[in-house]
């Protein structure tokens, strides 16, 4: 079994990496898989790929259980999760725990071909800025059909299942560190108390984002 997070990463931060281990934590799986975007499909993106990967890396220095994939660069964008499902499917028989967002999951019916998502695989939703899931009225009509809550009949079956999971809260986003940055707050960033720093980003990112002057207007 495979866990994987899609992202644009844009940078990367403890709201992706904290639920993401927690959660492969509870699927007896060792590593998470980033994978960044090439071309978002609902947004745009404001430092090139290169910095993108460069910044996942570092993560993935920080912390062993992260891995990079990156097969998303080298397929057509945007990048469709659909598509890039029926890729990895092609190239491995792993099942695939695909991570997303509360947020994520709240506008998936917009996303290309939605609802042949779990054709592909398993879909494994953490939670974004509340205790609680509230799906609008389609994506909840959705979950009543698909949605477990036992975690074992992930295993039993290579796709198919939604799971709500009460991951730990982590209310960061990538825009408020953008914004944070271009405010001039790059210099907090850096010299702000350890703890705080490493609650939003690993250090290795920051000073990657310092260094390259990422967001900084
Ligand atoms: N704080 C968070 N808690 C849980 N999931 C998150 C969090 N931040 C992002 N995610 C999820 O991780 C995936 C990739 O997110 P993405 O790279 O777009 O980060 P983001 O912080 O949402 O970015 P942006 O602020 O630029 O929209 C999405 O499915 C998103 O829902
Ligand atoms: O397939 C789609 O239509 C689609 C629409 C929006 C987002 N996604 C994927 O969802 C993941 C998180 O996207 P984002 O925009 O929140 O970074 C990332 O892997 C995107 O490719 C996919």
């Amino acid at each position: 079994m495979r866990v994987i997070l899609g992202g644009t990463f844009n940078p990367p931060h403890y709201g992706h990496i904290t639920p993401a281990l927690y959660a492969a934590d509870l699927l007896g799986v060792e590593h998470v898989d980033l994978m960044p975007c090439k071309l978002a499909p609902h947004k745009s993106v404001s430092v090139s790929e290169t910095h993108r990967v460069n910044m996942i890396h570092r993560c993935c220095d920080t912390h062993s259980r992260l891995r990079a994939e990156l097969i998303e660069l080298s397929l057509p964008s945007p990048s469709y999760t659909v598509k890039t499902l029926r890729a990895l499917n092609s190239k491995h028989d792993d099942t695939i725990c695909f991570l997303i967002g509360a947020d994520s999951l709240y506008n998936l019916d917009k996303w290309y071909e939605w609802e042949s998502l779990l054709n592909y695989c398993h879909l494994i939703v953490m939670r974004r800025d509340s205790e609680t899931f509230s799906p609008p009225p389609a994506i909840a009509k959705w979950l009543r059909r698909n949605a477990i809550q036992d975690i074992e009949r992930l295993h039993q079956r290579k796709s198919g299942h939604v799971l709500l999971l009460n991951t730990p809260l982590k209310t960061i986003s990538s825009t408020q560190l953008r914004n944070e940055i271009a405010s001039e707050n790059a210099d907090t960033l850096d010299h702000a108390a350890p703890d705080t720093i490493e609650s939003w980003v690993p250090r290795n990112v920051i000073e990657y984002i310092n260094d390259n002057q990422l967001y900084s207007e």
